[in-house]
């Protein structure tokens, strides 16, 4: 996100001379700008004296300020590294009409006339929303480890989450290998098996399951553990297993899917006459540690190539309002509500089967 934002200002002020105005934390810093101007009548001059005032790093770093007009400095430095240094933030109150309407009037106030807006599904859902509410011209860009905006076949984020995921596989399987053990990481993803399928397939881990492979059930977690066990007898010493965190059990299970997983194994393994009954099975959570850290160079280019496309819609006069997405290697704007790409599950499918016979054993 702060490749995406560098390159946005970046290109405002060189290439198109158009000033750009970074929102603290998102729609939660519009709204309580928005609140700021109605809180009283000399509300409107003080903001605008504030953004006046206080340009680039002088507004970034008092943490009240909402608004703050970007410079070169205030994106200097920051291209690899991870997050966004105007912060990020949930609000709920952004689904209320009324809010947005706030939010819409304040930035009429401000002359502001486009809204870039990056984020998952649900900042894409607020950016429609603001699309269809008001005159202003928006343009979303898809941002989010989770890689399950359809339209696109890549979303910022990602790359760098299978990089880092790819980092912890690598250090894993040395214990793996050394203690001759079974090790289950559970990755993010929401409902997405997309990081994980990624994940397994560049780093070679032996085994990984997706949401979209179903529910797993007692006999599936015996049929993947007998896989497993299989491998061990024809000479492997060890296995790396990728879980989705939004693979669901049948019956239902409430803790996290690497834990269920481990028991189903180590009981499978530890079952009487069971060639291996010492082998090990240990699970990790690998939680946020997927969503920081430094950009990779794949997502900085990406980063710049939807910048360079949300400025080129912005400023033409027909640009519509719209999504930038990566389809068939080349940025364009989708529509919002754009609808997904019937390639993407093919090539989803692809991928596990290429998977499976690079990791068959
Ligand atoms: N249906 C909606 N209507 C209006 N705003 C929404 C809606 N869904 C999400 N948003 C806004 O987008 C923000 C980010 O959405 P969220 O789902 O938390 O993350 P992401 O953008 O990563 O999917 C929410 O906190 C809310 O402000
Ligand atoms: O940190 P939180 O709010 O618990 O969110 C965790 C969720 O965010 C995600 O990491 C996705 O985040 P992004 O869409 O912001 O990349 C999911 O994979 C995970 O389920």
């Amino acid at each position: 996100m702060n490749a995406f934002l560098r390159a946005v200002v970046r290109l405002g002020l060189n290439r198109h001379q158009v000033p750009v105005l970074g929102i603290r934390d998102g729609y939660r810093g519009l709204v309580r700008a928005a609140r700021q101007v109605n809180a009283d009548t000399d509300g409107l001059v003080r903001l605008k004296q504030e953004i006046e005032r206080n340009i680039g790093n002088r507004g970034l770093i008092d943490a009240q300020q909402n608004i703050i007009q970007m410079d070169h400095a205030s994106v200097s430095g920051i291209m690899g590294k991870g997050g966004t240094i105007l912060g990020s933030a949930r609000c709920l109150d952004f689904h209320k009409p009324e809010v947005r309407r706030e939010v819409i009037d304040l930035l009429g106030k401000l002359g502001v006339g486009s809204l870039i807006i990056s984020g998952g599904d649900g900042s894409l859902t607020g950016a429609r929303l603001l699309a269809e509410e008001s005159n202003l011209r928006i343009i979303g860009v898809p941002a989010t480890i989770d890689n399950d905006l359809q339209f696109t076949e890549m979303s910022l984020g990602v790359d760098t989450a299978v990089h880092t995921l790819v980092w912890a596989v690598d250090h894993f399987i040395d214990t793996a290998r050394s203690h001759r053990r079974v090790m289950v990481l559970e990755t993010m993803g929401r409902e997405s098996g997309d990081l994980a399928r990624m994940a397994a397939l560049a780093s070679g881990a032996e085994m990984v399951i997706t949401p979209e492979s179903g529910a797993l059930t007692e006999s599936r977690m015996r049929g993947l553990a007998e896989k497993i066990e299989g491998a061990m007898t024809r000479g492997r010493g060890h296995a790396i297993v990728l879980i989705a965190e939004g693979v669901k059990f049948e019956p239902e299970q409430k803790r996290n899917g690497a834990y269920i997983l481990r028991d189903a194994f180590q009981a499978y393994f530890q079952r009487a006459g069971a060639p291996f009954p010492d082998l090990e099975v240990r699970p990790s959570v690998l939680g946020h540690l997927q969503r920081g850290g430094h950009a990779t160079p794949g997502d900085c280019i990406l980063a710049a190539r939807f910048a360079e496309e949300a400025w080129k819609s912005l400023l033409d006069s027909n640009g519509k309002n719209g999504i930038t997405a990566l389809r068939y290697n080349k940025v364009e704007i989708v529509p919002f509500g754009c609808p997904d790409l019937p390639e993407r599950s093919i090539h989803s499918r692809a991928m596990d089967a290429l998977h499976d016979d690079l990791a068959n054993w």
